[in-house]
């Protein structure tokens, strides 16, 4: 693990953006010439004021901010959403440095959209992050453009892993990784809630339904982690021959949970082909 981090510059620090950002300051790591992170309102910047090493820019106060962010910067991470990107590239080019390294998070906006707007020797890669990397449990996907050189590559994957786990894919995969572990937050707080459904369908109050199922998925997800035992094998530990469970994982899975997953993914995959398409 690094001991320290280059600058960085966060254009557009919202739930992803924020997340990466306050999981390094957690981290602890030392970021040399600091982090600064830009947002269009005063209300997002304020959100950051007062975290060890970062500047806030509010553009509503300071028009200038995104251009002055990038200047400093060795690292600077694209943040808005995807509809936005190519404005905001056009905005920041004339800052970039030759070896500066710019890093996307956006969802279905290709390599090939950066080129085009920075030019071909831009030094981009494509991330794909989750939002738990503000507590340091995130999964990012990395995808390096054809000018990013290596030390490039192991300088993000460095960053990221100061939040996480690191996946490196080629870039026609990475849309596929984001149906899975971008979106995958997401999908498992669904099942949280509709959890939380059943148990106060049950008589439960909605707080003691809440402690019993939120408990219930992270006591089993620690027990995955520490165990290192595979997921079929601590369910069938739950799962006692002619027992309860037995009669309430077969409902669930006739209810054809793998299609239904398989299908949730390919959804969200079709969207950031739209997404690429600029839809
Ligand atoms: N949310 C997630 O779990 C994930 C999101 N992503 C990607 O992250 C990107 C952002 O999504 P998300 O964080 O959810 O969206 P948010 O709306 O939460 O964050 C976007 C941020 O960008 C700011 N912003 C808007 N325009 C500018 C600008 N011109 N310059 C600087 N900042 C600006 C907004 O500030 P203000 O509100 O003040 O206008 C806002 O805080 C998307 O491209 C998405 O595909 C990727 C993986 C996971
Ligand atoms: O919903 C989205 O488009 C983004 C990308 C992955 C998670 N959130």
């Amino acid at each position: 693990m690094a001991d320290s981090l280059p600058s960085l510059a966060f254009l557009g620090a919202g739930s992803m953006g924020g997340s990466i950002l306050r999981g390094v300051v957690a981290s602890g790591i030392h970021v040399d010439g600091g982090i600064t992170a830009t947002n269009r309102t005063t209300e997002k910047a304020e959100a950051f004021q007062g975290l060890a090493g970062v500047t806030s820019i509010a553009l509503s106060d300071r028009p200038e901010g995104n251009a002055e962010a990038v200047a400093g910067a060795r690292i600077v991470l694209v943040g808005v959403k995807p509809a936005m990107v190519p404005d905001l590239l056009r905005e920041i080019a004339p800052h970039l440095a030759a070896d500066t390294i710019v890093v996307s998070v956006a969802a279905g906006v290709t390599l090939q959209t950066f080129a085009d707007v920075l030019g071909a020797d831009a030094r981009v890669i494509r991330s794909m992050p989750n939002t738990p990397s503000t507590v340091r449990k995130g999964v990012t996907g990395l995808a390096a453009g054809t000018a990013a050189t290596a030390d490039d590559l192991t300088l993000v994957r460095r960053l990221f892993q100061t939040v996480g786990a690191v996946v490196e894919v080629p870039e026609s995969q990475i849309d596929a990784l984001s149906t899975i572990s971008g979106s995958g937050p997401a999908y498992v707080y669904l099942l949280i809630e509709e959890f939380t459904k059943a148990a106060v369908d049950m008589g439960f109050p909605e707080s003691d339904a809440r402690l019993m199922v939120e408990q219930t998925f992270i006591g089993a997800t620690a027990l995955l982690e520490d165990s290192g035992e595979e997921p079929a094998e601590l369910r069938r530990r739950v799962t006692s021959p002619k027992g309860t469970t037995e009669r309430a994982v077969a409902v669930l899975q006739d209810a054809h949970l793998d299609r239904t997953f398989a299908d949730a993914a390919a959804a969200a995959l079709a969207r950031a082909r739209e997404l690429a398409a600029g839809a």
